[in-house]
């Protein structure tokens, strides 16, 4: 522990280290400016009696002015300030209160504290250094007894400072010359210097009285009781709390009343002699003091502080920019006769009220109580130890805490077990759903899921509605889940729902789209059937000669038309082309012309003139037939029951015809019975007798009524090649939209594909 001893304190029974107080609150040092104030005295007898005039004069309670005479001229500062000014009229308890009090009671708060009076001579230094004593012990004892907590040790020194000499007041038989001592630690120190212990006010005031009986006094031309040396009191205040008095801790400062020797010109005390020498001493220590003080007050920059010039300086270390707090008095004269004195005083307070001091709370430790309380601290732990008691307030205190922290841990751990199953699922939830969402299988259920058999899709969908309800439950069965992790697990579970919504969403349009394909290849395919079906019912009618033989007679019209039938039918089935149809077409019209042509001919011997109109007419019908391109709008039906159709009742048509043609008829019935028996009947192909019946008139045209048969046959022939005609087209039309049915089938199936 650091030992600093304070300049007049016992260093054997102090160890001193910094400590907080209630004003500083802390261990740390408090800078703070000297305290500087001015006390002008009123004129005293002898000026007064010299005539001397004031010539200062106090503007306010901080501003001291010069009052210059009639003829006088200013050449000097003529205003001073400072922190207090006080005027003539002012008491020395003023002083005290308003000045130096707050400085003088720091003591009591184991700060260091220094209040000195300087001027020059005869200017009141004595009168209020005794003054501002006074109350400081006043107020002092004051304290102590408004502190009885607190145990209160002062002890008291005092030395004068006499040409340089250092005295002890309060023992007179210690030398004339006490020694200085620097220790490194402690500071200077002045050897022997005895160092009372007061008891009370009283008896420090008796004290106090005794120093300054010791104190050299001289007389001069100024002062009557002039004092020729410098003298220091030291209090050194002690205070311990009362309830740890066991407690090792103290404050302790000390409180130095510095009462100056006044400087002074040898001119105006008259000084001579000893007088003189005092006087040389005297000054040369306040020059030193000056010196010191105006180094101070410019700061760092100052360099070397002379403190080791003068004994004063050197006892006064402490308290002149160091570790202390420091209040200056400086005392005037108002008289005009000593104008200068009293500038040089003004000049040494304004340098000093710049001087920074570094006051710090002294705390102290007493070895011989640090040693009695650590005596007594091992024998109260010894004496627990033996008698141990259960009941013991801390103790018990101590195992409820115990408890409260074990059940603070274990609600922790449980917190943080949850936490972490918590998280856990959370994991898990989410890597179920990712491997969901990024699975081909799992794409591949989701698609088939919506293309699956209602019941399907609803025990599918109760399954998954059931894991997340499982999911949410299990979400809500813990409690404790924090706000973020639920908030993720709704998301999530929402994004899953979207997911599903699309992908139904995207399987209701395919399954749309397969249908549409589905409808369009039914269309298709019905109407393939459908023509697959005409074609059967074509190709099912009784098949035709192979060979299309143009020959005369009815039945070899009707075995033509057959023919054609087939040959549609056939090129049909074969691809063959519309041209191709048109050319059999032709090549018929032109085999029926032909036909038609050649019946005239037979008998241009018999009615050659009556033949005459029938050909020009036939001729004119056989041009407007060959056309093929006019448009027959007759339908198959006509076709069909046209006379030569091979699903017509060819008897009927004939028996009809000769019903409608009964006069003519009978001539032919009596015809064909007289051929009937010149000629061998011809059988027809399916062995009927037809051929006979029908064929024997056209064969055996050389009746009466041949002219009639010939148009009836040509007008037969000419309404069968416009059936074929119309068939024809409607062949053309059925295959150009079998054609386009089958291309618009083609591109749906390509688009299908696609
Ligand atoms: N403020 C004051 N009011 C009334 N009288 C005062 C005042 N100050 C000083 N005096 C008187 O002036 C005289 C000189 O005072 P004092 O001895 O205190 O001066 P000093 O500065 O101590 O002189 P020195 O330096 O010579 O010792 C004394 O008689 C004192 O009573």
């Amino acid at each position: 522990m650091t030992v600093i001893k304070t300049p007049g304190t016992p260093a054997s029974k102090m160890d001193r280290t910094p400590a907080g107080t209630p004003q500083h609150g802390g261990h740390r040092a408090k800078e703070e400016k000297i305290v500087v104030t001015v006390r002008l005295r009123p004129l005293n007898k002898r000026e007064q009696s010299a005539k001397d005039h004031i010539s200062w004069q106090c503007l306010d309670d901080q501003t001291i002015v010069y009052k210059p005479g009639p003829l006088e001229r200013i050449a000097q500062p003529a205003m001073f300030t400072f922190d207090k000014v006080f005027g003539p009229e002012s008491l020395t308890e003023s002083v005290y209160e308003e000045g130096v009090k707050n400085v003088a009671l720091s003591a009591l708060m184991g700060i260091n504290a220094t209040i000195f009076a300087y001027g020059q001579t005869s200017s009141g230094k004595t009168y209020t250094m005794r003054g501002i004593t006074e109350k400081a012990v006043n107020d002092i004892y004051m304290h102590i007894l408004n502190t009885p907590e607190r145990e209160f040790r002062i002890k008291i020194s005092g030395l004068e400072i006499y040409n340089e000499n250092v005295r002890d007041l309060l023992n007179s038989e210690s030398g004339r010359n006490l020694k200085l001592l620097d220790d490194p630690e402690k500071g200077t120190m002045v050897e022997k210097l005895v160092e009372e212990s007061v008891s009370d006010d009283q008896h420090l005031r008796k004290l106090i009285s005794v120093c300054e009986a010791q104190r050299q006094v001289g007389e001069t031309a100024l002062n009557d009781t002039s004092s020729r040396s410098h003298q220091i009191i030291r209090l050194t205040i002690e205070s311990t709390l009362r309830e740890s008095a066991e407690c090792v801790r103290s404050y302790v400062a000390s409180l130095n009343f510095v009462d100056l020797a006044g400087s002074e010109r040898a001119s105006q005390t008259n000084a001579d002699g000893a007088r003189l020498r005092e006087g040389c001493h005297i000054n040369l220590s306040l020059m030193t003091l000056t010196t010191v003080i105006r180094k101070l007050s410019v700061g760092k920059r100052s360099g070397h502080i002379p403190y080791r010039d003068s004994k004063l300086t050197r006892i006064l270390q402490h308290s002149l920019g160091g570790n202390a707090r420091t209040a200056i008095i400086c005392t005037l004269s108002p008289a005009s006769s000593h104008v200068e004195q009293t500038r040089n005083t003004l000049l040494f307070a304004t340098r000093a009220k710049e001087v920074t001091n570094s006051a710090q709370v002294n705390m102290v430790v007493s070895e011989k109580q640090l040693v009695k309380h650590l005596q007594k601290e091992v024998a109260r732990l010894e004496a627990e130890l033996r008698t141990p008691d259960p009941s013991n307030e801390k103790d018990l205190k101590i195992r409820q805490m115990e408890m409260e922290i074990e059940e603070l841990r274990r609600q922790r751990d449980l917190a943080k077990t949850e936490v972490d199953d918590l998280r856990r699922k959370l994991q898990e939830d989410q890597r179920l759903k990712i491997s969901e969402l990024s699975s081909p299988v799992a794409k591949k259920c989701l698609s088939f899921s919506a293309v699956l058999s209602p019941m399907e899709g609803k025990e599918l969908g109760r399954g998954d509605r059931n894991r997340n309800t499982m999911g949410r439950q299990t979400m809500r069965q813990s409690s404790t889940a924090p706000f973020t992790l639920m908030h993720e697990i709704r998301k999530l579970e929402h994004l899953q729902e979207q997911l599903g919504d699309e992908a139904n969403r995207a399987l209701e349009i395919l399954q749309k789209e397969v249908a549409c394909h589905r409808l369009g290849n039914q269309d298709a395919a019905e109407t393939i059937a459908k023509l697959q079906a005409e074609i059967r019912e074509i190709r099912s009618v009784k098949p035709a000669p192979k060979k299309v033989e143009v020959s005369g007679g009815l039945a070899v019209n009707k075995s033509v038309s057959a023919n054609l039938k087939d040959e549609i039918t056939r090129l049909h089935s074969q691809g063959s082309t519309i041209a191709d149809l048109e050319e059999q077409l032709e090549n018929v019209q032109k085999s029926i012309d032909k036909l038609v042509m050649s019946l005239p001919t037979n008998n241009d011997h018999q009615e050659a003139d009556t033949d005459s109109p029938l050909k020009t007419k036939s001729q004119a019908k056989k041009k407007k037939l060959l056309p093929l391109a006019s448009s027959n709008a007759a339908n198959r039906q006509n076709f069909l029951r046209s006379p030569c159709s091979p699903l017509s009742a060819t008897k009927d048509v004939v028996d009809n015809d000769i019903e409608n043609q009964a006069p003519q008829y009978d001539d032919v019935v009596s015809t064909e019975t007289q051929l009937t028996e010149k000629e061998t009947p011809t059988k027809s192909e399916d062995g009927g007798d037809i051929s006979s019946k029908e064929g024997t008139p056209y064969r055996r045209s050389s009746s009466v009524n041949m002219r009639k048969m010939q148009k009836m046959f040509q007008n037969a022939a000419e309404e069968n090649v416009r059936s074929i005609k119309a068939y024809v087209t409607e062949l053309k039309e059925r295959v150009a939209k079998l054609q386009y049915q089958k291309q618009l089938l083609v591109c749906q199936v390509a688009c299908f594909q696609i």
